[in-house]
C-alpha cells in the first residue's frame, strides 16, 4: 500500500441520548492512503457520517469521541488545538457535509460564500484575487462564473448547488476532500454529472478523496478501495475491483448480491434478511451474527478483529485467519 496520508487507530464515538449511548463508531482502524479515493459504503444508519464526523472533530453536541486517534501527516489531529484543528480543516483537509446545499446562505450570492470562507480563515486576499480564484474554481467544476457567482443559492439547481460547495471546498488547494453522500438528492443524469466531475478533480489535482454512500454502484465507479460499515464497525476494506470479485464478509457478499440482482433485473432482488442492528442496545459479539447464515458461537460472543488477509484486503470475520497472523494495524 501506498504511504497513509490519514490514519486512523482505534476510534470510538457515540451520541448521548435520553435512553443511553448510541454507538455508532466503534474501535475503526483504518489507512487512507495518498492520493487515493476511498468509498465509504453501508446501510442507512450504519455510522458512516459518525466516522466521518469523529475525523474531522464535527460531531453534533451531544456526540462525543470516547477514545482512539487520527493521523494526519503523522500528528494525531484530535488532539490539535480548536485554532489549529480551525486552520486544518479547510485549508489541508475540506470537508463537505450530507445535505449540505442547505448550508448555502440563502441571502449571500455565491461570490459572497467565497468571500466569507477566505475571511473567516484570516487568508488576506484581495476582493479580486478572490473573485478571481472563484472563478477558476466553478470554471473546473463546469459551472460559468458569469453568471453564476453573482447568482443567489435558490437560482441554482440542486446539482449547481453541490458543484459551488464542491469547489467552494476546493478553494484552499486541500490535501483530504471529504464528502458525505455527494451524489443523494439528485437525479440520476446530475448524479452521473458529479461522479464524473470528481473523477476529474482525481485525476487532475494532488488530492485524496473519502466520500460516503450508501450507493455501491457509485463507489464501484469513483473509489480506488471499499471500506464496508456494519452497525458502527468497518467490517471489510478491500479495493474496489477485489471487493466485487470476491466479497468477503458474508454481510458485504449479500450487499453485492443485492445490487447484482438489481443489475440484472432479478424479478425478486436479493436483500439482506433480517434488520440491522441497533446500535443503543447492539448484539454482543459481530453485529451481524443474528443475520449472518454462517454464525457460530463465537460470533455471539466475540467481536472479530480486522485481520490483514492480503495486501489490498482486511476483513472482521471469524471465518477467516489472518495472512501472516498480524492483526490490522
Ligand atoms: N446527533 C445524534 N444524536 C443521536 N443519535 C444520532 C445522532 N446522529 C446520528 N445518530 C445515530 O447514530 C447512528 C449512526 O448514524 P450515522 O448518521 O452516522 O449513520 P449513516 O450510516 O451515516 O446513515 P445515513 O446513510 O442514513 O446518513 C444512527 O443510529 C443514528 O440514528
Amino acid at each position: 500500500m501506498m504511504k497513509a496520508l490519514l490514519k486512523v487507530e482505534n476510534l470510538s464515538a457515540h451520541y448521548i441520548v435520553k435512553e443511553g449511548t448510541i454507538k455508532a463508531a466503534n474501535n475503526i482502524n483504518l489507512e487512507i492512503a495518498e492520493n487515493s479515493v476511498t468509498a465509504v459504503v453501508g446501510e442507512s444508519a450504519s455510522g458512516k457520517s459518525t466516522l466521518i464526523e469523529a475525523i474531522t472533530m464535527s460531531l453534533p453536541p451531544n456526540g462525543r469521541i470516547s477514545s482512539g486517534k487520527v493521523f494526519y501527516k503523522d500528528n494525531d489531529i484530535l488532539k490539535s488545538d480548536y485554532e489549529h484543528l480551525r486552520k486544518i480543516r479547510w485549508t489541508e483537509i475540506a470537508y463537505v457535509p450530507q445535505a449540505a446545499q442547505q448550508s448555502l446562505n440563502p441571502t449571500m450570492k455565491v461570490i459572497d460564500h467565497f468571500v466569507d470562507t477566505v475571511k473567516s480563515h484570516n487568508i488576506k486576499w484581495s476582493n479580486h484575487e478572490i473573485r478571481e480564484r472563484a472563478s477558476e474554481l466553478l470554471k473546473l467544476v463546469r459551472l460559468e462564473p458569469g453568471t453564476v457567482l453573482d447568482s443567489f443559492p435558490n437560482q441554482l439547481s440542486g446539482g449547481m448547488k453541490q458543484r459551488v460547495l464542491i469547489a467552494l471546498a476546493l478553494l484552499f488547494d486541500p490535501k483530504i476532500l471529504i464528502l458525505d453522500e455527494p451524489t443523494s438528492a439528485l437525479d440520476v443524469i446530475t448524479q452521473a454529472h458529479i461522479v464524473k466531475l470528481l473523477k476529474e478533480i482525481k485525476k487532475n489535482r494532488d488530492i485524496t478523496i473519502i466520500f460516503i454512500t450508501h450507493d455501491i454502484a457509485i463507489a464501484a465507479e469513483l473509489a480506488d478501495y471499499i471500506v464496508v460499515i456494519y452497525g458502527g464497525h468497518v467490517i471489510e476494506k478491500a479495493d474496489t475491483i477485489k471487493i466485487f470479485k470476491e466479497p468477503k464478509h458474508p454481510y458485504t457478499k449479500g450487499l453485492i448480491n443485492s445490487i447484482m440482482s438489481i443489475l440484472s433485473k432479478d424479478d425478486e432482488p436479493k436483500g439482506i434478511k433480517g434488520d440491522p442492528p441497533s446500535l443503543l442496545n447492539p448484539p454482543p459479539g459481530c453485529k451481524f451474527h443474528p443475520r449472518c447464515q454462517f454464525a457460530s458461537e463465537i460470533c455471539k460472543k466475540e467481536v472479530p478483529d480486522l485481520i490483514k488477509l492480503d495486501d489490498s484486503s482486511k476483513v472482521a470475520c471469524f471465518l477467516y485467519k489472518s495472512a501472516g497472523g498480524d492483526v490490522d494495524e
